[in-house]
Parts: structure tokens; sequence; C-alpha cells
């Protein structure tokens, strides 16, 4: 089994490097200045263990693969990259391979299913982040991370064992569902905090912010018939092998959001997480205007160009009661 790692940033970049360490076949798909610093030194992952620097062969662009029926592929891009990703492996040959998306969201698998007829779910719970082109970190210990998968219709299948068989023993806690998406839509509620997260100062509460979008939401998942598994910190498979712990001069940098912000990177996944809460509420009649305004303060972020924690409590009051 060869295993092909689409978007090598935080969450790919930690998988492929433990992957490797265990001994798999990996290829990258990176780009801009990952790509050159992966090439030039290999791909650096720090976590509780310590550090390794791993050799990871990468390409910058799915056509310059020779698909085979025995890969797989994980998704780890972004949510708003998702279908130029999909498009780009369509175009390059692969067809009826396991699909994996590793993402925050519940879109990508929807997506992925308009193009490819295998496509897994992952709920991913690892705190990682893209410190610098090359070098990746986990704070997750014991494991690096914890991962829920299955297929994104229903059940397991060969795919999604063959890809525990390979998480296991490269310390990522990988758990097969036969119900995926409704952990899925659990983790979705804890990102609904992410664009607050990247708004606010690092010192800020943000969680009477997030409760309120997390209660919205809940609302609109009921009235649409959602069924979402809680992912939080009393999920029991969260304590047993997750905890996010400190690393000596590496501070946790805040969410994926936050870091694509702080990065300067020109987008943000907001339409795929509190915009989604936007989108159901409207195709069920439920009102969700704290998450749709989130979205749309996201976009105007990004017009902007301002960088992290930018904003303050207060003017996010004032959106909060605009918005209601
Ligand atoms: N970071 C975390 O702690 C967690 C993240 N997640 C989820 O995991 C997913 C991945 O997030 P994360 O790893 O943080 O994101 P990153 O931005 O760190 O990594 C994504 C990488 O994919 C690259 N990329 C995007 N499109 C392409 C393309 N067409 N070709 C080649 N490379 C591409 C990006 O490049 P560029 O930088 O140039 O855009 C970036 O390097 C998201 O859905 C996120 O919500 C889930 C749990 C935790
Ligand atoms: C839950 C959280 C915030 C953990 O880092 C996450 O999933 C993310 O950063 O996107």
């Amino acid at each position: 089994m060869r295993i092909i790692i689409h978007g090598t940033g935080a969450i790919g970049g930690v998988v492929g490097a433990a992957l490797i360490r265990a001994g798999h076949e990996v290829i990258g798909i990176a780009r801009g200045r990952m790509l050159d610093a992966i090439r030039d030194s290999g791909l650096t992952m720090i976590s509780p263990k310590g550090t390794v620097t791993v050799d990871m062969p990468c390409v910058a662009h799915p056509s310059e693969i020779d698909f085979r029926p025995d890969d797989m592929v994980l998704l780890c891009v972004k949510g708003q990259d998702t279908d130029a990703a999909l498009k780009d492996l369509r175009a390059a040959g692969m067809t009826d391979q396991p699909l994996f998306c590793l993402q925050n969201g519940v879109a990508n698998e929807r997506a992925a299913l308009r193009y490819f007829p295998n496509v897994h779910g992952v709920t991913v719970m690892m705190p990682a982040t893209y410190l610098s082109p090359g070098e990746v970190i986990t704070h997750g210990a014991p494991c690096y991370g914890l991962f829920i998968i299955g297929r994104c219709t229903g059940g397991a299948d060969a795919a999604d064992a063959a890809l525990k068989a390979a998480f296991d023993p490269a310390n990522m806690a990988c758990l097969q569902s036969d119900a995926v998406m409704q952990s899925k839509y659990g983790k979705l509620l804890m990102n609904l905090g992410n664009i607050v997260d990247a708004l606010l100062p690092l010192d800020a509460d943000r969680a009477r912010f997030t409760a309120r979008l997390k209660s919205e939401a809940e609302a609109v998942f009921a009235a649409a018939g959602v069924a979402w598994e809680d992912m939080g910190v009393d999920n029991p498979n969260r304590a047993k092998f997750l905890k996010v712990v400190d690393i000596d001069g590496v501070p946790r940098s805040g969410s994926s959001t936050r870091q694509s912000v702080a990065r300067g990177a020109g987008s943000v996944e907001t339409d795929y997480l509190n915009g989604e809460v936007a989108l159901l509420g409207r195709l069920h009649g439920v009102p969700a205007p704290l998450n749709a305004a989130m979205a749309a303060v996201a976009a105007r972020l990004m017009v902007d160009g301002k960088g992290a924690g930018g904003m303050t409590e207060a003017d996010l009051d004032a959106v909060f009661l605009a918005a209601t």
C-alpha cells in the first residue's frame, strides 16, 4: 500500500512524518515554500516524544504521480482548497482508490463523492501546527492524535481496516466507526470557535462567544435531523488517547483558522465551518445569524488583510448584537 498525502501542512505533515517513521511508503503533494523546504532539508516533526526529521518524497502536483490500484489518498488541505484538489486528483488518473478526508467540517466528503466512489470520513483530533516551511508540531500525547474513520455513507470496510493498521503502530490512535459523520458533526460544533480564536487576542475570553455559536448550531442540527456525537473533552476516547500537553519553548499556537490568519495564508476555512451552519439553517428555515455573521467577518478579514487577534471583545460583542 502506498499512501499519498495531499496537503503537507500541519495535519498532513505530522501524519506523513509519523507514517514514514513507521516504515510506510508515503508521497506528499505540497506547494510553495513547504515543498521547497521538504525537498531541501526533509520534514521535521516536533512532538512530546521529541523531534525527528524524515525524508518525504514530494511532488508539486498530482499529475506527477502514476496512480496505482494499491494507493490510498489522504486529503489534508483546508476545506476551501478541496474542490481544486479533487479535480486535480481526478485529472491525474485517480479513480476508485480510497480517499480519506482528514479535514474539519462535513462538506468535503460530499464534494469528493461528486468525483470519486470510495470516500471515507476522518474526524481529526490532533493539535497540530504548521510552524514554518519544513517544520510541523503536534502537542498530542500519549498519541500524536486520535482519528475516527469510516465510509462517509456509513459502515467501515477493508480500506478503513488498512488505514487503522497503518495509523495505530505510528502512534496515531485510530477507531473505526459505522457512523463517522456523526463524530464529524460533533467536531464541527467544536470548530465554530476557530474564527473567534483567530479574531481575538490570546488572553481574551472566547468561551462566551463560542457557546452562543454552538447553541445556535445545535438548534439548527435538531431542526435538520442531524445526529452528532460529542467530541469534546468528555468523550471517553479523548482521555484515553489524547491530551494537549506543553512542549518546552513551543506554545500551542491556536486553532487551525488562527494559524491560517497568522501565516497570511490568504484564505480561511470559515465558510465550511460556521458557513455550514448558516447553510443548513437556511435550508431548514432556522435562523443562524451568529454563525452567518462569523462567516461574513472572516471574509472581511481576508479582504482587509488584517492579522490574528486584531479584534477586541467589545468589537465582537457589537458584531453579535448587530446580527441578532
Ligand atoms: N491544525 C490542526 O490542529 C487541525 C486541523 N484540522 C483540519 O485539518 C485540515 C488541514 O488543516 P491544517 O493541516 O491545519 O492546514 P494547513 O494549512 O497547515 O495545511 C494544508 C496544506 O495544504 C496545502 N495545499 C492546499 N492546496 C494545495 C494544493 N492544491 N496543492 C498542494 N498543496 C496544497 C497548503 O498550502 P498553503 O499553505 O500554500 O495554502 C498547506 O500547506 C483542515 O480541514 C483543518 O480544519 C483538524 C484538526 C486539527
Ligand atoms: C479543535 C481544534 C481547535 C484543535 O486545534 C481544531 O480542530 C482546529 O484547530 O481546527
